[in-house]
């Protein structure tokens, strides 16, 4: 089987990196060149972030590898060292912007299949202090009259702030073209309450709740052995999951800001809104709540522990098993494309690179350590990226029928 469609922008990199004068331009995986203090820094969190996986760092290292996990805190320790445009520019030079690089993305997808593979928060709704305020869609109702792809195209392009109903409606759209399936840390039943479409397929529980479309046309034009497709790999670990649930409930209670969120495979305890200075007192709390439980692991995603199952199965392996269901294993005629912003969904950038087939773009607007190739900044961004992929595959099928 041939498996040349994984999308690398070295060639696109190589004339911009020279021109910011970064020194390893033809580096291929991992190409993150490490040149400057900010980059130490980021290195030294990310380090102190393995530890409190393994659960052996000291309180300063979680406190640090915390501090990594806000993007106004990793900007601030990045404005320390001199020359963050610079810094910035060879970090854009190894990830360009997939919309910059649009024609390249397309340009892989040649008698491919497309599949899209979704985070929700941070790419599809933007960062905000609520956890259960983070919308997609508030105001408007579903049986609003659709705008078209072109229309939402031209106001998105113009940089006006998202309307909160356009998104759902690009991702509509994009479900229209291409299977497309929502990956996310949050639990199944409350990422589709927020993104309320039943054609798409949905991997919750950070892939550990996976689930094809409700609505009877979708299923009906899904591959027939994978219709009703349900895989819950770690069922077994529920009334634990319920248990450390109360347990982190408990235990945090006493420390103000701090939310405790069951996902129903997983539990995030968010730290966003608590106070810095309680941040030691906080990751020593969960630590210990969770050393108590010996099969689930910590680790850490934007301003928030995750406490999971020790399984062997995270959004990568996720990406893999809706693959497979959709019919495309082993199969080098499909383009997954994955778009996302946490550390969680390095797990499917990597399956990618390791497939060397598909598409990883990163959303962040501050360079990061990442196995993506491209990058947008911003679910603005997004939005309009998928519309474009929506009104570039309307034109080539109307070029194809005439
Ligand atoms: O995989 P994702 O869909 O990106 O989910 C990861 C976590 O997202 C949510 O938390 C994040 O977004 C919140 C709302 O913007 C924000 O307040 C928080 O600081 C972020 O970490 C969600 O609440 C978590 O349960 C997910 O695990």
């Amino acid at each position: 089987m041939a498996k040349a469609s994984v999308v690398v922008p070295e060639q696109v990199g190589a004339a911009a990196a020279a021109q910011v004068g970064c020194p390893c331009p033809g580096t291929t995986l991992f190409p993150y060149p490490p040149p400057r203090a900010g980059i130490a820094v980021r290195r030294k969190c990310l380090q102190a972030a393995q530890q409190l996986e393994l659960g052996a760092g000291l309180r300063g290292g979680w406190v640090e590898s915390m501090r990594a996990s806000s993007p106004t805190h990793a900007k601030a320790a990045a404005a320390l060292a001199a020359g963050v445009d610079e810094e910035h520019a060879a970090w854009m030079a190894r990830h360009p912007s997939a919309l910059g690089e649009f024609e390249k993305v397309v340009a892989a997808s040649k008698g491919k299949q497309i599949v899209m593979f979704l985070d929700y928060d941070g790419t599809l709704s933007p960062i905000v202090d609520d956890p259960d305020a983070a919308f997609m869609s508030e105001t408007v109702s579903l049986s609003s009259p659709p705008l078209s792809p072109t229309l939402l195209l031209h106001s998105s392009s113009s940089r006006t702030p998202l309307l909160p109903h356009q998104m759902r409606m690009a991702v509509r759209s994009v479900a229209k073209h291409f299977p497309t399936a929502i990956v996310s840390g949050r639990c199944r039943d409350k990422v589709f309450e927020f993104v309320k479409l039943a054609e798409l397929y949905y991997a919750g529980s950070h892939g550990m709740d996976i689930k094809g479309p409700a609505s009877r046309h979708a299923a009906a034009k899904s591959p027939p052995h994978n219709k009703g497709v349900l895989f819950q790999p770690a069922s077994e670990f529920l009334p634990m999951i319920e248990q450390v649930h109360d347990r982190l409930e408990q235990a945090t209670r006493s420390i103000p800001g701090a939310k405790v969120e069951n996902n129903k495979f997983c539990v995030s305890v968010h730290f966003r809104c608590v106070d810095e200075k309680s941040w030691g007192a906080l990751a020593e709390t969960v630590r210990r709540v969770v050393r108590e439980f010996p099969r689930l692991r910590l680790s850490q995603g934007r301003m928030v522990f995750e406490v999971r199952p020790t399984i062997k199965w995270d959004k990568g392996k996720a990406l893999e098993f809706l693959l497979d269901s959709l019919g495309f294993a082993d199969c080098s005629d499909v383009l997954p494309v994955y778009i996302g912003d946490d550390r969680t969904d390095e797990d499917a950038f990597k399956v990618l690179r390791r497939r060397g087939q598909g598409v990883g773009i990163l959303v962040s607007k501050h360079p990061k350590e990442t196995s993506a190739s491209f990058s947008l900044q911003e679910p603005a961004e997004v939005m309009e990226f998928l519309l474009r992929l929506v009104e570039w595959n309307r034109l080539s099928r109307t070029r194809l029928r005439l």
